[in-house]
């Protein structure tokens, strides 16, 4: 730090009057001072320096002090020259606007003045052009009436066409149909004559037969096939037909409504229109197929149950029932055969010879079936599908129930499965089917019995009816009504009079009690068939109540009456103007108990003959059936009300060219005990088995 020299620092306080000391002090003060002057002189030098770099800092400053002056002065002369240039451009940019403005406002006179000029001529030719749009769409909608008019007249023309060229068609087909019916005919008198003369080779001519009828059924399955494809493209046809319709119902629509560019619709709208008329067409052609398909199968079908015979016998055992012992003996050796077994070896219970030897007998039976005990109904009901199919085209068949009392008969026939309810469901599917091919059906029902030569109404009211005197449970009447049998030598009709019968097809639309209420036509068809169904169980169950049942040794519910459940299926294809006619007769017969055997008395004796007489006429009408020679040969009909009933549907051809087929299911017992019984059954099955009658015909 540097001292510095001040007033109190030099004037030292001394004590008075003492030189030498003073003079010391005064040396060493000097001293001190020296010291002082000294340092104060390198402080004087080190502040000289520092003026001096301050000099030189000053001077440094000064200098950019006066660069900076000067560039200031530069730039105030440029802020200057810059506001004049700005102040000129100010000027320039107020003209350029004024002139831009004055541009503008010309601009937008002139643009209003085009502007309303362009509008004027563009409000004329919208004018113009909706007066000539009016025009022509007036032109266009009545081209469109005059080629609709044209389209159904053609369509006309077509449908004449084709109904001609079909009706020759058919009529051709009968002919064919007719030569063929012919030639099969004379093919099986011959078969038949050859199979006479030679009856060790007809086994190898039945093998052909059969592998023929193999044959058959395997074009069948095929035309089946066929026919199912044809369905589908049918219905995907239809489905484009309504697409095709929609779209051309939208066209017509847009055609009233959009602007512009007619001629393209009107393009698309004939387009369309051909579319539509192709898709018509060859659902047309897809129809006319799927008809001829169907009269293939028919033809078929036919041929194949005429190769099989118009009679033909299915024998079947039914199963032990519970505390049924000793059953008979009964082998069925071809039960394993791909197409079914057909015989069975009945052993009769052992017997003794005169000489004591034991005797062993045993006999063997063949028939177009054999079931075993195992067999369920619908197994059965598999075999007769084709028969029964074939009263939808039109055929008469008579499926008859023949064994002794307690073999199954009923249960075969109206039981679950049997052959009453799976034919009413088989015939509801076939119409079914025949639905998409044109055919229409309306189906019948009636359900008599015939008990001692009497015809009796099982659909009937119940309580008309008296109790008989001698009857027992009876419950017929005397004050019943009078049923008598006509048959219509021209329509070849079988009629009853006074009897109750009740529309299974179509459900009717009446409320009333029987038969139960029916949907209306709005209600899917399954309800529908779900009141044929319930019609039927009503109808069988008031039959049941009404039948008669008796009892008598050989079993505690024996029938005692023929029970025959009728329908009539009458067709119509209003396409080809074409009907027909088909009758379904479910026969269950009375128990053939022999008299003696069912230990019968009385009353009960004067049934068991009345049964007996009518089988035995039934047995006697095949058997002159089978031996006809011409239309005047005797068939004795009438020699029982069984017969002369069922006198159109016992199969063979009647005077009016009507025929028929007829299927006799023996039904056995199981039981040892009723092996002369079952032997007769079976007796009386291979005599009908071996009667050949000639070929069905379709009234
Ligand atoms: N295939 C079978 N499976 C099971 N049970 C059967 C079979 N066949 C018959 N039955 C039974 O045997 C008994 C007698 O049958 P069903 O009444 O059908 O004989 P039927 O010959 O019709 O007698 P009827 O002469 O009284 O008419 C019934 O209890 C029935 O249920």
């Amino acid at each position: 730090m540097p001292v510095f020299l001040t007033k109190e620092s030099l004037t030292p306080v001394l004590p008075a009057w003492d030189t030498k000391g003073r003079l010391e002090d005064m040396e060493q003060y000097f001293i001190a001072l020296k010291s002082e002057v000294q340092a104060a002189q390198s402080s004087k030098t080190s502040l000289d320096e520092s003026l001096a770099l301050y000099k030189s800092r000053l001077q440094e400053v000064t200098a950019e002090n006066q660069e900076l002056s000067a560039r200031n002065r530069t730039l105030t002369a440029d802020v200057e020259r810059a506001r004049n240039d700005l102040h000129t451009t100010t000027t320039d940019f107020t003209h350029a606007r004024r002139d831009h403005e004055r541009a503008i406002q010309d601009l937008e006179t002139r643009h209003d003045r085009e502007l309303a000029s362009v509008s004027q001529k563009l409000e004329k030719e919208v004018e113009l052009v909706s007066r000539e749009r009016e025009r022509d769409a007036d032109r266009f909608r009545r081209e469109m009436d005059e080629a609709k008019q044209q389209w159904r007249r053609q369509k006309d023309d077509e449908t004449a066409g084709l109904t001609t060229a079909h009706w020759d068609e058919l009529a051709q087909l009968k002919a064919d149909h007719g030569t063929e019916t012919a030639a099969l005919q004379r093919q099986v008198d011959e078969l038949r004559l050859a199979g006479e003369s030679r009856a060790t080779e007809s086994a190898g001519e039945v093998q052909n037969l059969r592998d023929t009828i193999m044959n058959l059924e395997n074009q069948l399955q095929s035309a089946n096939v066929v026919a199912e494809s044809l369905r589908t493209r049918i219905a995907a046809d239809e489905a484009r037909y309504a697409a095709l319709e929609q779209e051309k119902a939208a066209l017509v629509s847009k055609t009233h409504f959009l602007e512009g560019n007619q001629e393209a619709q009107s393009l698309e709208f004939t387009t369309m229109s051909q579319k539509l008329q192709d898709a018509i067409d060859a659902k047309d052609a897809t129809l006319t197929t799927l008809r001829k398909e169907e009269m293939l199968r028919r033809k078929l079908n036919a041929t194949i149950l005429e190769l099989r015979g118009n009679i033909r016998v299915f024998a079947r055992t039914r199963p032990l029932l519970q505390g049924e012992e000793e059953p008979a003996k009964v082998d069925y050796p071809d039960v394993d055969a791909l197409d079914g077994g057909k015989e069975m070896v009945v052993h009769a219970p052992t017997t003794l010879s005169a000489t004591g030897k034991e005797r062993n007998e045993k006999h063997n039976y063949a028939f177009d079936r054999v079931f075993g005990p195992c067999s369920a109904n619908d197994q059965v009901f598999a075999d007769c599908r084709d028969l029964i199919q074939s009263v939808v085209d039109g055929y008469n068949v008579s499926i008859l129930s023949y064994g002794q009392t307690g073999s199954g008969k009923t249960y075969g026939m109206s039981g679950p499965d049997g052959i009453i309810p799976s034919s009413i469901a088989l015939l509801l599917s076939e119409m079914q089917r025949l639905l998409e091919k044109g055919w229409e059906y309306a189906v019948e029902a009636s359900f008599v019995e015939v008990y001692n030569e009497t015809i009796n109404d099982l659909l009937g009211d119940a309580k008309s009816w008296d109790e008989g005197e001698d009857l027992g449970a009876s419950i017929r009447g005397k004050r019943k009504e009078k049923h008598e049998i006509h048959h219509d030598a021209i329509t070849g009709r079988t009629t009853v009079t006074n009897l109750s019968s009740v529309m299974l097809w179509p459900p009717p639309e009446n409320d009333g009690q029987w038969p139960p209420a029916a949907p209306t036509g709005s209600q899917p068809a399954d309800l529908g068939t779900s009141y044929t169904e319930k019609a039927v169980q009503q109808l069988l169950d008031t039959a049941a109540k009404n039948r008669r049942v008796a009892a008598t040794k050989s079993n505690e519910r024996s029938s005692r009456s023929h029970s025959i459940f009728m329908l009539t299926l009458h067709g119509r294809c209003a396409a080809t103007n074409a009907s027909s006619e088909g009758v379904l007769n479910l026969v269950d017969l009375a128990g053939s108990e022999r008299l003696k055997q069912s230990g019968a008395e009385g009353s009960r004796a004067k049934e068991t003959a009345a049964i007996n007489k009518s089988l035995s006429s039934l047995g006697d009408v095949i058997a002159a059936l089978g031996n006809k020679k011409g239309d005047d040969s005797h068939v004795p009909y009438r020699n029982s009300k069984l017969t002369y009933l069922l006198q159109s549907s016992l199969g063979g051809t009647a005077a009016n060219g009507k025929s028929s087929r007829t299927l006799m299911l023996l039904h056995l017992s199981p039981l040892q005990a009723h092996w002369q019984e079952s032997r007769s059954s079976l007796l009386f099955g291979s005599k009908v088995q071996g009667t050949h009658i000639g070929a069905a015909k379709k009234r």
